[in-house]
């Protein structure tokens, strides 16, 4: 089905492997714990509206795998992203250590511009603490960067991690900070998108990937990121359907 919104924001989830990114994506788009989440292989994709500050909003939200071994996977999709979750685990200090890194990456490969927010998840495990709110918050600050401890099991806190970041964004739209327009902004307004889908008949699963740009970042989109790396792992071949049929484009098989 065809939606309409005022903006549409690309975002990222990121952090190293574990720190329960899948299900934070799984409770924002689902509203529910993602029970039995294996590790990301490369990248999974979910998208939602949702309404800010009187707005529109399609988050196009991509999770990254936090595993070493897909990390040149995975850069390839920081371009452009407006917004990203950067997540630890709070009962794990080896993730809260390597979130230089992870930053590092997210402002010289997406942009250095982009809005994040701090997420130390597995609130709800308190008891395993590693790292206090206290030092995170300290590190945030220095950081610029907003924060949050979440639990992507009790869902505390996990909107308004979403939220947060795009009510950031958009407030940087509206004075004037950040430009929709520029190339590489990861906003674009809501002039009519096109859907991706591809099907999975090994798996019996439809929509693997469902994602929507607007005409003019198609084609550039595709040779950046998603169809390169579906067809470098799943040799997935895209067949254009119809361009301009909303909602399925195009259809692949893995
Ligand atoms: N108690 C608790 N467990 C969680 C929470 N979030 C995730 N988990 C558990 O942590 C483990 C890892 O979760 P994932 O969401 O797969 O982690 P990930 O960051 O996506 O991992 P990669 O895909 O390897 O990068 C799973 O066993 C989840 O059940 C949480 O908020 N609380």
């Amino acid at each position: 089905m065809s939606e309409t919104y005022d903006f549409l924001f690309k975002f990222l989830v990121i952090g190293s492997a574990g720190t329960g990114k899948s299900c934070l994506l799984h409770q924002f788009i689902e509203n529910k714990f993602k029970q039995d989440s294996n590790h990301t292989i490369g990248v999974e994709f979910g998208s939602r509206v949702v309404n800010v500050g009187g707005k529109t909003v399609k988050l196009q939200i991509w999770d990254t795998a936090g595993q070493e071994r897909f990390r040149s996977v995975t850069r390839s999709y920081y371009r452009g992203a407006a917004g990203a979750l950067l997540v630890y685990d709070i009962t794990s200090r080896e993730t809260y250590n390597a979130l230089t890194n992870w930053l590092t990456d997210a402002r010289t490969l997406a942009s250095p511009n982009i809005v994040i927010i701090l997420c130390g998840n597995k609130k709800d495990l308190d008891a395993d603490r590693e790292v206090t709110f206290l030092e995170a918050s300290r590190f945030a600050q220095e950081n610029e960067l907003m924060f949050l401890e979440t639990s992507a099991l009790t869902g505390e806190n996990v909107e308004e991690g979403f939220l947060k970041c795009a009510r950031t964004i958009l407030n940087k739209i509206e004075s004037g900070e950040l430009d929709p327009e520029r190339m590489g902004s990861g906003i674009q307004d809501g002039t009519p998108s096109l859907s991706l889908h591809t099907t999975s008949p090994a798996s019996g699963s439809r929509c693997v990937w469902v994602s929507s740009f607007s005409p003019l970042n198609l084609l550039k989109h595709l040779e950046t990121s998603g169809s390169l790396f579906m067809k470098s792992i799943c040799n997935l071949h895209l067949q254009p359907l119809s361009l301009w049929s909303d909602p399925v484009v195009m259809e692949g098989h893995l």
